[in-house]
């Protein structure tokens, strides 16, 4: 069976975005999404995420990872598919969908794409060490580093995603520089098992941390730089909650296609 299909990239974060309600595939393998998002040998990305439809929202997002399983919150797929949504004119300029996480609102650009997406609450930073881990959607670490530009990422963040503590769940290690004018963040993805191009969780799991290490309150935006491009983080934080966390950055439309299931 060929089924329609759009690949979407956000900061470089990229996915295979399949519309459900036209394309219903009940059967689909862990091995065949693992396939399609394959770099050589399929159409390429980090996730491949369906929209559905349900009945007290505009749509739900169901994500997978690059490996095939079913994967936790994505914050750039969540700024994705919300494009995806106003393309298949299902919304307009804001939407509340949908998420394995919860609910979220975003809301979009006139021109789609760009796309400020809210993330949940969080009250809870832990430490492991000097990092900081926390659930921002997805489980991360988050670790200070500078020449981040030449530390390797790949090595170092599969070391800490695999050790005693992580290895059995899993977890998205980040690693940051503080430029001063913004962040500059690097992270190896579980379930992608390899450094992205950027995170979405991620990002926000940096900004948040780093809020609370520098003492922060207030309104704050936290401008990040990603290899993929820039992202920004806006949030609420009153010394022990965050509230109000918003992920804002591009969501575009790469091609689509049609492949066979
Ligand atoms: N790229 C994502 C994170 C996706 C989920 C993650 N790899 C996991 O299941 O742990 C993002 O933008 O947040």
């Amino acid at each position: 069976m060929d089924i329609q299909f759009f690949k979407y990239q956000g900061a470089g974060n990229d996915f295979i975005l399949i519309d459900h309600r036209v394309s219903p595939l009940q059967n689909i393998s862990y091995e065949r999404i693992e396939q399609l998002c394959d770099r050589r040998f399929g159409i390429g990305a980090d996730g491949l995420m369906f929209l559905t439809t349900h009945d007290e929202y505009d749509f739900e997002m169901h994500y997978y990872n690059a490996d095939g399983k079913p994967g936790s919150m994505c914050g750039n797929g969540g700024r994705c598919i919300v494009a995806f949504a106003k393309h298949l004119g299902i919304i307009d300029r804001d939407t509340n969908f949908l998420a394995v996480d919860g609910p979220h609102y975003a809301k979009i650009s006139e021109e789609g794409n760009w796309v400020d997406l809210q993330m949940i609450d969080i009250d809870t930073i832990n430490r492991d060490g000097d990092a900081f881990v926390l659930n921002t959607g997805s489980p991360h670490y988050v670790a200070q580093m500078e020449n981040l530009e030449d530390y390797d990422v790949f090595h170092n963040g599969q070391a800490i995603r695999n050790n005693d503590t992580y290895k059995e769940k899993g977890i998205n290690v980040n690693f940051v520089e503080d430029k001063g004018d913004y962040l500059f963040v690097r992270t190896f993805e579980r379930g992608v098992e390899d450094e992205t191009y950027a995170c979405g969780t991620g990002v926000t799991a940096v900004a948040l941390s780093m809020a609370q290490h520098k003492n922060l309150s207030g309104h704050i935006k936290t401008p990040v730089k990603v290899l993929g491009g820039d992202l920004s983080i806006e949030f609420d934080y009153n010394g022990k909650e965050f509230t109000h966390v918003f992920l804002c950055g591009p969501a575009e439309k790469v091609f689509e296609g049609q492949v066979s299931i």
